[in-house]
């Protein structure tokens, strides 16, 4: 095998046999290439059995994306080798020896879904109320104590004193010992499990440690504290252990990984050897400056020189829309010509972005344009549950007679309604050719359905029918309005308190904005028309799946990939960093760690953008620049916005020191404006009756729902919309509310 196309330290590394090493570097500098690199060596120049080597990422599809590059070394890779992600190796692991801590080998893998079920019969049996203590919070808790290690019991003795801790400890142990019953393990299981085996029983463990001479793990900074242990049971024997990674790009803290483990390498495994790669091989010049500007105002980080040979390339796009529409069609645009102009594909282009929810302005100007986009790691805009089922609700009220959509949306939200009495209705249906919604008025007819379905039915009814009074009348915003109202749907999803249901919130609202959207440009807005142009857009999305496609997904899903275009979007105060970053500076250290992963995926040009006003909690209002973009290396940027959308407004103050760094505030030649002035929409509104001042971005304290950052004011300066960390938004009157500024 040909290691010449190595570079000396990367040739080093490959070339080690024994030993613990670890590779850090930052991003594309040939980290994932070595790893794979020095696995073909190992089996090619060191007579090494692949049987004997295992390598762990951390998903299918980079998994995959390994195997190949193996298989394009040496030859196809056999399963002999172990290359998977740390669930399907504990799988593996497990179906051979369950039965040694209790389990039969055929043991079932209890999903999202299946996990649900279960809680909610321990809520029965405990008399939980699922409105007071959501399953899903529950289930994350479960979640988040299993990635610590912590089972019942341990979680118990930790926890013994705390007397708010009592219900849920019981509730672990249930939950725990019904898995059992069934025989089943959640995905945390796999992790758990496994370790206990090797815990328990030493000839397993020894099996594992003797099979498996050569351990690799990419991506090592995002282990957590489980993963990371399983690790150190594979490894201890043979001290043959390979990881990569790179502190710069931990992302996982929420899932509990801890950029300790990599850190700390050394003195777990004492002797190790460490590379350090400094050439980047991905990235133009420009590109890396970039990413380096902005990671440099992370404390605490062990400074790292990446360079490149290559040269700087053009300068870093900047734009800033009006709004996030035009944002979006400033990024298709931009597709456009290059494709014109240059021998692009389309999935050459990535468009990254922080929330699930801004995909939707960029999928509307690609399907505008009839370019073929695919969304990885995720689901198109109107393919996601929430958004299916708000439209089904519509088009019951537009058309009663379709029992698709009153299947989907009956029991969503719960109303006791299943399937037997669908099936009970449907027979019923058979005989009378009514629709499924207008067998309702005659349920005296049909026997059989208790009165809690019954009553859950009539109200469906009267939603689905009020609303259709005012078909006519009413604007389809004012109807979607009173949908979600009556649905109290957002404020289900806040209850759930997870980072899923806030991303269901986010799309909620943002549908809002494509009803808004149509009424603006149609003559009689009506629903009607609106579901017309909706099933337009949901069927032409079927048209699309080929290969090729631009690229769009979150932050998150992009790492460790490479595109040679991206576009890193919405680049905005409370949007990117999150609004959970605002007071936390452990969170915006992490936020700016994702920019940075962000910025490192582009080859050849990247675009940075946001807007300056942009739909979001449901509302449309002014938005600042993100941190961030202060902290780009301005002398590297190319202002590409309009001239009427050139910037310069007042910056909110700095509330934590760390929050703008103190390079960007020293920035001369900055886009963003002086602090000095004040324009348009950001321009504080006084409270009438208060001396306090409050505006978008102020940072309140309420007497009953604590810390909160206004949103907006009402016109009248007093009537403030406000997010709230403990319940979401609100609408609170300043004058008579319990409520003061905190700064
Ligand atoms: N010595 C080299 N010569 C030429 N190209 C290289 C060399 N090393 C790495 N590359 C190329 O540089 C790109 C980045 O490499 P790789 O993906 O392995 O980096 P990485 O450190 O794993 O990045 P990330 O931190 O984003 O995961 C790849 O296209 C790879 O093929
Ligand atoms: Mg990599």
């Amino acid at each position: 095998m040909d290691l010449s196309i190595l570079n000396d330290v990367q040739r080093k590394a490959v070339e080690v046999v024994d030993g613990p090493i670890l590779v850090v570097a930052g991003a594309g500098s040939g980290k994932t290439r070595v790893l794979t690199h020095r696995i073909a060596n190992l089996i090619e120049n060191h007579d090494i059995f692949p049987s004997g080597i295992m390598a762990i990422t951390f998903t299918n599809k980079a998994a995959n994306e390994m195997k190949t590059r193996i298989g394009s070394l040496i030859g196809p890779v056999t399963s002999q080798m172990w290359v998977g992600t740390f669930h399907s190796i504990c799988v593996r692991i497990l179906r051979r020896d369950a039965d040694r801590i209790g389990y039969t080998s055929d043991f079932v893998i209890y999903d999202t879904q299946d996990q649900k079920a279960l809680l909610k019969a321990c809520y029965k049996e405990l008399n939980i109320d699922d409105k007071q203590t959501p399953l899903k919070t529950s289930q994350f808790k479960i979640s988040a104590a299993k990635n610590d290690m912590l089972t019942p019991e341990l979680y118990d003795m930790q926890n013994a004193s705390d007397y708010r801790e009592k219900g849920f400890i019981k509730l672990y142990y249930l939950y725990q010992a019904k898995l059992k019953q069934n025989q089943a393990m959640d995905f945390d299981d796999l992790m758990l499990k496994t370790i206990e085996l090797f815990k328990q029983n030493q000839d397993v463990l020894s099996y594992y440690q003797n099979k498996f001479k050569y351990i690799h793990v990419d991506e090592y900074q995002d282990t957590n504290r489980a993963q990371y242990t399983l690790i150190q049971y594979l490894a201890a024997k043979n001290r043959n252990l390979f990881v990569v990674g790179d502190a710069d790009q931990s992302i996982y803290k929420w899932r509990g990984a801890d950029i300790r483990n990599i850190r700390e390498f050394e003195e777990d495994f004492p002797g190790a050897q460490i590379f350090k790669l400094e050439q980047n091989y991905r990235s133009k010049k420009n590109i890396l400056d970039l990413a380096n500007s902005v990671i440099v105002n992370n404390p605490n980080r062990r400074d790292k020189s990446l360079w490149t040979d290559q040269d700087s390339g053009e300068k870093i796009g900047y734009f800033r829309g009006y709004d996030e529409k035009d944002e979006a069609k400033f990024v298709i645009e931009r597709i456009r010509t290059f494709i014109r102009e240059k021998e692009y594909k389309l999935s050459d282009f990535a468009i990254l972005y922080r929330t699930n929810a801004q995909s939707r302005s960029f999928e509307d100007q690609l399907m505008l344009n009839a370019m073929a986009y695919k969304v990885i790691g995720g689901l198109k805009f109107y393919e996601r549950k929430e958004i299916k089922d708000l439209l089904a609700y519509m088009k019951l009220v537009v058309n009663p007679n379709d029992d698709v959509s009153f299947i989907r949306v009956i029991n969503e939200p719960k109303r006791s309604i299943g399937g037997k009495t669908i099936e009970k209705i449907q027979a019923f249906q058979s005989k009378t050719e009514l629709s499924l919604l207008e067998s309702i008025p005659h349920l005296s007819q049909i026997e059989g359905i208790g009165a809690k379905a019954q009553k859950g039915l009539v109200e469906f009814y009267e939603l689905i029918m009020g609303l259709k009074a005012k078909l006519d009348t009413a604007f389809v915003s004012q109807i979607y309005d009173e949908l979600l109202e009556k649905l109290n749907i957002i404020s289900l999803y806040e209850l759930e308190r997870s980072i899923e249901a806030d991303a269901r919130i986010d799309n909620i609202y943002e549908f809002k904005t494509v009803i808004e959207e149509f009424e603006k440009r149609s003559e009689s807005p009506n629903l009607r028309d609106f579901l017309a142009e909706t099933s337009l857009r949901s069927d032409q999305d079927n048209i699309e799946e080929q290969e090729d496609g631009v690229l769009l997904m979150t932050l998150h899903a992009s790492k460790g990939l490479e595109f040679p275009v991206v576009f890193l979007v919405g680049l905005e105060d409370n949007l990117f960093p999150s609004f959970r970053a605002m007071d936390d500076p452990e969170e915006l250290e992490e936020e700016r760690r994702l920019c940075y992963v962000g910025i490192t995926r582009a080859e050849e040009r990247l675009f940075v953008t946001h807007a300056r006003n942009r739909n979001q909690y449901g509302r449309f209002e002014p938005r600042h620049p993100s941190p961030f973009l202060r902290e780009m290396d301005q002398s590297i940027l190319e202002n590409l916005s309009d001239q009427n959308e050139m910037p310069s407004f007042d910056p909110p103050k700095p509330k934590k020191e760390n929050y703008f760094s103190k390079n960007a505030l020293k920035s001369k030649q900055s886009f963003f404006g002086k602090a000095s002035g004040t324009q348009g929409n950001t321009t504080p509104v006084a409270s009438a009756s208060q001396s306090a001042t409050y505006f978008a971005g102020a940072k309140v304290n309420h007497k009953v729902f604590g810390m909160g950052l206004v949103i907006s004011v009402g016109a009248d300066g007093e009537m403030l919309t406000i997010a709230f960390d403990s319940c979401g938004i609100k609408k609170i009157h300043s004058g008579l509310a319990p409520i003061r500024r905190v700064d």
